[in-house]
């Protein structure tokens, strides 16, 4: 079982070229106009040709309405849609069978009691991604650069699919990776020289300590869904 690694937030062909050639099986698009990482849609599109069929494209969204959905898949196409947003379990199951796309549910933790908001999800979401709460005066529901106690995840089901996110980088990776077993990891802002402005240096380096970490995680015995 390989581990899927998602690099967000990317919003230029050199990064994104540089996030591949490093090994993502995943990249990130961010389509939220306050955060530093916003791509309009025209944009979003040249960036997913590019990327064609060389890694997943996951377009991150928070509480999108109908409308933006409809032009996502029609304009944009992406393989994946990330709500990080407020969106219950009945708008993530009304988003997949709107757009036909599986879904990755970002999901906020910092504490044990945060862990049972899980359950909810499972077998709506197709992934489920454990993220940082938003720190005071952020306006921004990700991209933080805050890790959470990676501890707490020793309460989850073994087998549960999900993706390890929040303040990942080329200093913590290893160390996320020997006390968390997820199925796939996510890093943004902890890649970057300056806030949306990705690094190809850091995206590089963190693969490299990627390919250096003991990888101990286990591979899920169940998927959330097919
Ligand atoms: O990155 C953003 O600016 C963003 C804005 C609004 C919603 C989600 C956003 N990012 C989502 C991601 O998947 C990030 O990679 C994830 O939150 C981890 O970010 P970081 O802590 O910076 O590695």
């Amino acid at each position: 079982m390989t581990l899927d690694v998602k690099i967000c937030g990317l919003s230029t062909a050199e990064t994104l070229e540089a996030a591949i050639a490093a090994g993502a099986s995943h990249v990130g698009f961010v389509h939220f106009a306050p955060s530093p990482r916003h791509v309009e849609l025209p944009a979003m599109k040249v960036l997913r040709e590019r990327a064609a069929d060389r890694a997943r494209v996951v377009v991150v969204l928070v509480d999108p309405d109908d409308g933006l959905l409809d032009r996502l898949v029609a304009e944009v196409r992406p393989d994946w849609l990330q709500l990080h947003g407020k969106e219950t379990p009945e708008r993530v199951a009304a988003v997949k069978a709107r757009t036909g796309l599986p879904v990755m549910k970002a999901l906020s933790v910092s504490a044990p009691e945060d862990l049972s908001a899980l359950q909810a999800y499972r077998g709506v979401a197709d992934r489920l991604l454990l993220d940082s709460k938003r720190p005071k005066g952020s306006v921004l529901p990700g991209g933080n650069g805050v890790s959470f106690d990676w501890r707490i995840l020793s309460e989850l089901d073994p087998g549960l699919d999900y993706v390890l996110s929040g303040g990942l980088h080329v200093g913590n990776v290893a160390e996320a990776l020997r006390i968390a077993r997820p199925r796939g990891l996510d890093a943004s802002s902890g890649l970057e020289s300056a806030p949306g402005v990705k690094d190809p240096a850091r995206i590089r380096s963190f693969f490299d300590a990627l390919a250096r970490a003991p990888v101990a995680h286990a591979a899920p015995e169940e998927a959330l869904s097919p």
